[in-house]
């Protein structure tokens, strides 16, 4: 990967570097805890003028020590800078966008809500290839079992997360998704619905089956009825990790966004194969993914990796986001032919039908 050839630090800046990394949760904890205080919503309102504590006291509700305490922080991580001769804090444009970013929002809260303390688990993780950080959340083997119960906020960032980078996507998928006029989709790893609900808007005649464990399919179901589509989506209870024989033959389009990097390498060419053996002759397989080799920026390379070490501590422990090299390996080894792949649609994703 391009971004990572060379060593760009000099010997001061990497010793600084270490420190801000030995510290990196004070830090992360201290920009959470001032945008949801409302510190930073108090110093944005003020603008380039700033605020100096009393005021900042005044406005959040937060005692003069925790202003202080947690602003000085603040400075040290770049989230405010200090004007000396009139006493008061300013909102830099790092502290602007953790208060407002969406993408931003989205990431720190899963961190937080879903990956913190289980990450703790990380090197028992890595040694025995197994979720060990996922009994801070519930008791199951992976978190796909929990999904649907998972206490909360962890549920509630889970899904604005896994939505977040899904949505934006969602209307150049349409498109591309929808040139041949598909009328039967199978969403595999469907999920919430979310894909199916929206293939159903964008298209009157599609029919949509969502295969997915048995207990996340009960809330998708719950909402195909809500939105009035309960006859043009349906349910199909389904396990990919076992030797399936009812994933529904034939269809225009097998669909799995987001699905395949929840499984090592051996499972994601099992379960091709297993997509492989009930396609027609004109089916097609879109597969919708995130690569770390295929971002234009760092900062997607940086997320995607750190998301990988959720899989490893949270999710089930042997998955993650792949280099595209790797991936295609598999999708190889399954028997399919790659036809098109399209990189950096909404977040950086990238789309591989194959045939
Ligand atoms: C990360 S979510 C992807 C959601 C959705 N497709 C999207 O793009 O946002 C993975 C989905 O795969 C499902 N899943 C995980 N393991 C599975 C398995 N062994 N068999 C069937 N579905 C599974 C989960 O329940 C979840 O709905």
């Amino acid at each position: 990967m391009d971004f990572y050839k060379e060593d760009k630090l000099k010997a001061v800046e990497a010793i600084e570097q270490a420190q801000r990394l030995a510290f990196a949760p004070v830090a992360f904890h201290t920009a959470r805890s001032l945008r949801d205080l409302g510190v930073l919503a108090a110093l944005d309102e003020a603008g380039e003028e700033g605020l100096n504590a009393e005021q900042i006291t005044a406005s959040s509700g937060v005692s003069d020590y925790g202003v202080k305490v947690l602003l000085d922080m603040g400075l040290s991580a770049g989230l405010v800078t200090w004007n000396q001769a009139r006493q008061v804090y300013v909102l830099t444009r790092m502290g602007y966008f953790i208060q407002h970013d969406e993408m931003t929002r989205a990431n720190m809260d899963f961190t937080a809500d879903v990956c913190y303390a289980g990450l703790q688990h990380l090197s028992e993780a890595i040694s025995e290839g197994k979720p060990a950080g996922l009994k801070e959340l519930g008791a199951w083997d992976t978190i796909y079992q929990g999904l649907s119960s998972l206490p909360e906020p962890a549920k509630q960032s889970w899904f604005n997360f896994d939505h977040f980078y899904s949505d934006k996507a969602f209307p150049k998928l349409l498109e591309l998704v929808f040139a041949n006029q598909p009328s039967h989709i199978v969403d595999i790893g469907g999920n919430t619905g979310k894909w199916a609900l929206k293939c159903c808007e964008h298209n009157p005649d599609v029919a949509i089956s969502i295969v997915d464990l048995p207990q996340q399919l009960a809330m998708a179901k719950a909402n195909a009825e809500k939105a009035g589509y309960s006859e043009r989506i349906n349910g199909v209870p389904c396990n990919m990790l076992e030797a399936n024989q009812n994933i529904p033959k034939g269809a225009d389009i097998y669909w799995m966004s987001q699905f395949l990097d929840c499984f090592s390498p051996k499972e994601i060419t099992a379960i091709l194969r297993q997509v492989k053996a009930a396609m027609g002759p004109d089916s097609r397989v879109f597969i919708l993914e995130l690569f770390p080799d295929r971002q234009r920026h760092e900062a997607g390379a940086h997320s995607l990796n750190a998301t990988s070490l959720y899989f490893t501590c949270l999710a089930n422990g042997n998955s993650r986001f792949y280099r595209s090299t790797d991936f295609i390996e598999c999708i190889q080894e399954a028997g399919l032919t790659i036809a098109e792949q399209i990189d950096d649609i909404g977040w950086g994703h990238s789309l591989i039908e194959c045939c």
